[in-house]
């Protein structure tokens, strides 16, 4: 099956250093694929070239339509790349509206549709049935995200008072408010119990499973890593050292010394 995204000699160079250094790789369509390396691989730098946060110094990032056409990410901005195309990330630290209720962090996602519909203020300023309609939908659509991530309750609560675990699950669900076509998690794991990751994991499998979604996460977090994921690219210095299911990197000699370290290494041989 085509891939979803095509990732072609990508090279990302910021003054004398080199984040990343001729990637190529893919993303395979309605599958989980994890980015895993150590720190300072590049991963971050790959998402931010991918949501159009930065321009690559050389490469392509293809976008594989449904009706076969393609898309080179790199010549789109990058407001037009989470509007147009469809890619919605989260971020490692959360960027959450913190004095808005989740619910309303929830329909500041749509809020283009929203603006859209109200032809940017006239329809929205009169209340035409037009504008009406959308604002429902965006409510509807921002309640069965907020059901599906266990969030009803909270749904009125200042997202900034809410402990660490759910605002991380009010990031995804804002994230699905924005339709995605391909979710980008930086580190969704980070800063979770392991209850929350359990729950992570039950999440994003359902995500792929249940909504056909395309996952791409970065994670230090092996657990997720090896529970989840599909497909495993691991970077190291701008490259990919390998890839391939997770128990084939859990076991490939240059990833265990690359990322997973000494401890480890004894611990495959074992
Ligand atoms: N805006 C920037 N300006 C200069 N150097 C940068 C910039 N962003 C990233 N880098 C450098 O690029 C390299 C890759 O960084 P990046 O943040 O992508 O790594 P990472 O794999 O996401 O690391 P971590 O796991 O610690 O988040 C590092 O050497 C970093 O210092």
């Amino acid at each position: 099956m085509t891939p979803l995204l095509t990732v072609d000699r990508l090279v990302m160079r910021f003054g004398g250093i080199t984040a990343i250094d001729g990637l190529s790789l893919e993303v395979p369509r309605g599958a989980i694929t994890a980015i895993i390396g150590p720190n300072g691989a590049g991963k971050t730098t790959l998402f931010n070239c991918i949501t159009g946060f930065y321009r690559p110094s050389a490469g392509r990032i293809l976008l594989h339509e449904d009706d076969g056409s393609e898309r080179d990410l790199t010549r789109l901005k990058g407001h037009r790349i989470a509007r147009e195309a469809r890619i919605v990330r989260t971020f490692q630290n959360i960027r959450l509206f913190g004095g808005m209720t989740v619910l309303e962090n929830l329909l500041v996602a749509q809020h283009h549709a929203l603006a859209q519909a109200s032809r940017f203020a006239l329809a929205g300023l009169l209340h035409t049935p037009g504008y009406r309609r959308a604002e429902r939908e965006a409510l509807e659509f921002a309640r069965r995200w907020l059901a599906e991530l266990g969030l009803t309750a909270v749904a009125d609560t200042p997202a900034g008072a809410l402990p660490y675990g759910t605002q991380r699950r009010v990031e995804i669900a804002r994230a699905l408010c924005a339709r995605p076509r391909l979710l980008c998690l930086d580190e969704p794991a980070a800063g979770l119990n392991p209850r929350e990751s359990a729950e992570l994991n039950v999440l994003l499998t359902a995500l792929r499973d249940e909504h056909g979604l395309t996952l791409l996460f970065i994670e230090h977090d092996m657990s997720v890593v090896m529970n989840v994921s599909d497909h495993v690219v691991v970077m190291n210095f701008g490259r990919k050292i390998a890839e391939g299911p997770p128990e084939a990197m859990r076991r490939d000699p240059e990833v265990i010394r690359a990322y997973l370290g000494e401890e480890d290494e004894e611990a495959a041989d074992a």
